[in-house]
């Protein structure tokens, strides 16, 4: 057996990042968790604070607050660095300011010596993770972003509620920016192994304008929860600790993350949210749905939109 530690640093220990290390504890997944953020103190705090948690934890995890040397021995480093959207801001709108504070961040892990996976989700993530892709030259399989992984998990989940079936049997994507132009790919939703269009034909008390209203609240969560409480963050903590486990337990589980496009979906040069299998490796493929030709139609304008957004701030670097 090989006695090899499987590490993962996290850079941002804010909402998101502290939402993470807590769900990742829990869960028992690493046996090293490094906590690195502007904020010293706060990461310091976060690290004591965890380690009081380990006596009940179902593993042990050897937690401490570290810096970017940290990085060296790390399998993974999950970037939750960043500013957040304040009410009535979309996405889109933190390009200039986070894209800054990642070109600081990917040069010091870069510069320690790191070679395992890069795992982004600060927004807007999929253009902040062609940023790391771009400022690393790490492979494309190795840099991931959390793509739609967050917005398919409320997806599945409304659609479980409405059909009144667990979540769990749902299987159905999101697809596209993790932002306002994303999509839901209703030609190959199936909820219990019944197609969603068999479910509306079936029994009429199910209905395409709910199925619209669902849609919209799945697009619309993150602005419904912000104006609520100001941030989201444990939806999105558990969906990073899922990939984290695809990732170091290597198991070529297909998820929607943002990954580089080369040709898939008729598209090149972009990271966008899409199925793919992930491992050990990183991203292994990206999974190629077969779109009808509305779904396409969106696609193709959710990734013109990330690339006319991405292209004058990457020019000003
Ligand atoms: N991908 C997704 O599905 C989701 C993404 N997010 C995004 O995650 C990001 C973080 O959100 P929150 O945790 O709510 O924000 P937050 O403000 O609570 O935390 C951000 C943390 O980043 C740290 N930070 C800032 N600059 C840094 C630097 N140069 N180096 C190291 N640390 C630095 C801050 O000190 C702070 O602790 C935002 O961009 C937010 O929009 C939030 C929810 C879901
Ligand atoms: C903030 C964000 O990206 C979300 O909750 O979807």
């Amino acid at each position: 057996m090989s006695d090899r530690v499987n590490r993962v640093v996290l850079v941002g220990t804010g909402a998101v990042g502290s939402s993470y290390a807590f769900a990742l504890l829990n869960q028992g997944v690493t046996e090293e968790l490094v906590l690195v953020d502007l904020n010293k103190e706060k990461s310091e705090g976060d690290a004591m604070d965890l380690n009081h948690g380990i006596p009940f934890a179902p593993s042990p995890t050897k937690i401490w607050f570290g810096d970017y040397s940290d990085c060296k021995d790390a399998d993974l480093v999950v970037i939750c660095a960043g500013a957040n959207q304040k009410p009535g801001e979309t996405r889109l709108d933190l390009v200039e300011k986070n894209t800054r504070i990642f070109k600081g961040i990917v040069d010091e892990i870069v510069a320690s010596g790191f070679e395992g996976i890069f795992l982004v989700a600060t927004n807007p993530v999929d253009i902040l993770t062609y940023v790391v892709w771009k400022f690393s030259g790490f492979p494309k399989e190795r840099v991931i972003g959390s793509g739609t992984i967050l917005d398919t998990a409320r997806f599945r989940f409304l659609l479980g509620e409405y059909f009144d079936i667990d979540t769990r049997n749902v299987h159905a994507y999101i697809i596209g920016e993790h932002g306002d132009t994303e999509l839901p790919v209703w030609s190959r939703a199936d909820v219990a192994g019944i197609t969603v269009a068999e479910w509306l034909e079936q029994n009429e008390q199910y209905k395409q304008e709910d199925l619209d209203q669902l849609f919209l609240n799945v697009r619309d969560a993150a602005y419904q929860i912000i104006e609520r409480k100001g941030a989201t963050y444990y939806g999105i903590a558990m969906g990073l600790v899922r990939l984290t486990k695809a990732i170091l337990q290597n198991e070529n589980a297909v998820l929607t993350v943002s990954a580089y496009l080369n040709g898939e979906y008729g598209h090149e040069d972009v990271y966008i949210g899409v199925p793919a299998v992930v491992n050990r490796k990183g991203i292994r493929e990206v999974v190629e749905l077969k779109l009808d030709d509305e779904e396409k139609a969106k696609f193709n304008h959710s990734v013109n939109v990330l690339k006319s957004t991405m292209e004058p701030v990457l020019e000003k670097d």
